[in-house]
């Protein structure tokens, strides 16, 4: 594995030589575009001028016509103006990658440009800048230089690759070129891995991995389960997937056929960016509670997710530790759907009923009950009625009066076991001989836990129609902390394709959540694929993660950076002074954000109230935030995940404070979001999760 820094001054020359004539033809095309854009301007003005002055000569037909040609102005250039937002965009940096390419039959190889968009040269008939999701593009990716093949629309593409060289391109500027004979982008990625923060998350394509790749070229799974550990781009991966099949079935899937099931806020935030990086539209997001009160349409109050995880960490209380646990076992979900079979079969005690002397038989009824399964309890009853009151017509030749059709469906009601589906669901503990499993949390609401097993329910009794059919893809990530029940609720609703992820070992919440293969059951065609390279955290920081939870399949990228600090002082007063002077370092350093991540709400309350004015950039995030910006965020490991920082500091890792299996995930959740730098600081003794070294 060498990588060779371009020496040749010629090579180099040649290059900026290059840059400089793409400049050139960019320029060009960007003066042609907008060009065309004042011609289209001033043709629809006219056009609107022209319809205005002659609309009392002109038909309906000629006015239908010149609208109709109005349109068609607009769209052509709507679709001038979306080329030159690109072209804006490769202004600054036109390409990231190039290699020659000899395909087998032709006389010589020729050289590949690679870049976030496409650029053709309408003059000179020539693509000067190809796509890096185009199909030519893979072989940037997948191959070194030598032999190589590529699958074109038209089939497979063999040839040579026989020289591939990195850019980083910035203003304008050349500012790295490297030229890789074995290993893909080896010293750019380091170089990458190394750089401070940014506003959000930021776009790899310079850097995508071999096997990074083949998930992002997936287009053929069904259902995409991606684990991965921590920092391994699992999030990258699922929205760089999403902008390649954008592209590659840009005639039947836009972004707004696009739906993510994210965490919270703020991290829908964060991610927010990469998707416009990549030239596409950002896509709707949706949180699991959000999707929880349109399902019941706001009927019933429930706990948050957020509180629920709140209570398990400040009470530590075993009797709700027991009932999470058992809603979030498959066995639970079984034993749902035994319980929603008796409750549909017993529900409704037909008997023969007599209307205006007529007999409507009990078997039928039942029948045409049954039939409508999907309805729910009230508009079953009224089709019900209706279909008998049709029978009624057929058979006897007799219309009912308005008083016997009230009759019919007053009786058929009386037939229903009616009870709500709070009670309903209510009873499954008594039929389960489980009933200490049901508690209400406080006011009355529905324990957070308690929320989705009632949308199962009522799915299997009354048929939920989906309001969410336009999705065609659907990205959920963060798998972990969803329950079976969740799952099954989700397969019901979505039969689009899926891209699913996340990682086991970061439950922030382990009394309730899924392993893979337990999600894997949810969706039966479901292909896996598994991560195990952590590009995030330097080499020490995420050695010293595995003294939290060791993981044998873990291998980590070699970029070396400060050991992580472990500091244990005596007293609160010279543990948050250690904090005041690590903030200080940080407002003097390269970085960008420094992330304080306590235990709970409350304790991260506490620090920040402790740390006011130590900057002017310090931010407490809580339930309700939207986003963050750089600076010093204090946060629970709960809203970090997902989320990076240069410098990560976890204050109170006492032993009184971290001892659980919940703490040990949210320890390890916490310092796998520190990119560069970790300081860990206790007051007393550290907590024991911290196996020796
Ligand atoms: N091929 C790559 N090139 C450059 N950077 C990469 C690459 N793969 C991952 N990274 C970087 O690694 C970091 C982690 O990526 P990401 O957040 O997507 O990982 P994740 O697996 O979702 O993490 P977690 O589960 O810990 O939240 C990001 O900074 C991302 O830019």
């Amino acid at each position: 594995m060498s990588n060779m820094n371009v020496e040749s001054s010629m090579a180099k020359l040649e290059e900026a030589r290059q840059l400089e004539s793409v400049q050139f033809r960019l320029e060009r095309a960007l003066k042609e575009a907008d060009d065309r854009l004042q011609a289209y301007q001033e043709d629809i003005q006219s056009q609107k001028e022209y319809l205005w002055n002659s609309r009392d000569e002109m038909d309906h037909i000629e006015k239908i016509s010149t609208r109709d040609s109005i349109q068609q102005s607009v769209t052509t250039g709507e679709f001038v103006l979306g080329q030159r937002k690109r072209m804006v965009k490769l202004r600054k940096s036109p390409y990231f990658g190039r290699f020659d390419f000899h395909a087998e039959g032709d006389e010589k190889a020729r050289p590949v440009y690679i870049g976030v968009h496409h650029f053709y040269d309408e003059v000179d008939k020539e693509h000067v800048v190809f796509d890096w999701r185009a199909p030519i593009a893979s072989l940037f990716y997948d191959y070194e230089t030598g032999p190589a093949k590529y699958e074109a629309p038209d089939g497979q593409v063999s040839g040579d690759i026989q020289l591939k060289r990195q850019f980083r391109i910035r203003h304008g500027q050349i500012e790295l070129m490297i030229d890789s004979a074995v290993n893909v982008v080896d010293d750019v990625l380091q170089d990458e891995l190394g750089r401070a923060t940014d506003d959000g998350m930021k776009n790899i394509v310079a850097t995508i991995q071999r096997d990074q790749n083949a998930i992002i070229r997936n287009d053929q799974a069904k259902t995409l389960i991606i684990q991965g550990v921590a920092g391994s781009g699992k999030t990258s991966i699922a929205l760089h997937r999403i902008a390649f099949l954008l592209y590659r079935f840009k005639d039947t899937l836009t972004s707004e056929d696009i739906l993510i099931i994210s965490p919270n806020s703020v991290f829908a935030d964060y991610i927010s960016n990469v998707l416009p990086e990549l030239g596409e539209e950002t896509v709707n997001e949706i949180g699991m509670e959000t999707l929880a009160k349109e399902l019941l349409k706001d009927q019933y109050r429930f706990q948050s997710f957020f509180e629920q995880t709140a209570e398990l960490l400040e009470k530590n209380d075993e009797e709700v530790k027991r009932r999470l646990r058992y809603k979030a076992s498959p066995d639970f979900l079984k034993q749902l759907g035994r319980y929603a079979d008796e409750v549909e079969k017993n529900r409704f005690a037909s008997e023969d009923l007599w209307i205006a002397r007529r007999l409507v038989p009990g078997w039928l009824l039942e029948e045409t009950f049954r039939k409508h399964r999907n309805l729910d309890t009230t508009a079953r009853v009224a089709q019900v009625a209706r279909e008998m009151e049709q029978k009624i017509g057929i058979q006897y030749n007799y219309d009912l009066m308005p008083e016997q059709r009230k009759e019919l469906k007053a009786a058929i009601k009386g037939m229903v076991k009616q009870s709500t589906l709070r009670e309903t669901y209510k009873r499954f503990f008594d039929w389960a001989d489980q009933p200490e499993m049901f508690k209400p949390a406080k006011g009355g609401r529905l324990e957070y836990a308690d929320v989705f097993p009632l949308i199962y329910l009522k799915m299997r009794l009354e048929g939920v129609r989906s309001p969410y059919r336009r999705v065609k893809h659907l990205l959920i990530d963060e798998m972990q902390d969803y329950t079976p029940v969740q799952y099954a609720v989700i397969a019901r609703l979505f039969s689009c394709k899926k891209t699913i992820l996340g990682d086991a070992y970061q439950s922030v919440n382990p009394y309730s959540s899924s392993a893979t293969d337990d999600i894997r059951t949810a969706f039966r065609d479901a292909t896996c694929v598994t991560l195990n390279k952590s590009y995030r955290s330097s080499y020490e920081i995420a050695q010293f993660a595995q003294r939290i939870s060791p993981n044998p399949d873990l291998e980590i990228i070699e970029r070396h950076g400060d050991e992580p600090e472990v500091l244990s002082v005596n007293t609160r007063k010279k543990e948050i002074a250690a904090i005041k002077d690590r903030i200080e370092e940080f407002e003097n350093s390269r970085f960008n954000t420094l992330g304080i991540i306590c235990k709970t709400q409350k304790q991260a309350r506490r620090m920040h109230k402790a740390l006011e004015g130590e900057s002017d950039r310090l931010q407490l995030l809580s339930e309700d935030s939207q986003s963050f910006a750089p600076g010093v965020i204090v946060c629970t490991a709960h809203l970090a995940k997902g989320l990076e920082f240069d410098h990560v500091i976890l204050p109170e890792v006492g032993q009184a404070n971290y001892f659980t299996d919940m703490d040990r995930n949210l320890l390890y959740v916490g310092c796998t979001r520190a990119m560069h730098r970790l300081t860990l600081t206790a007051t007393g003794e550290v907590t024991g999760l911290l196996a020796p070294v």
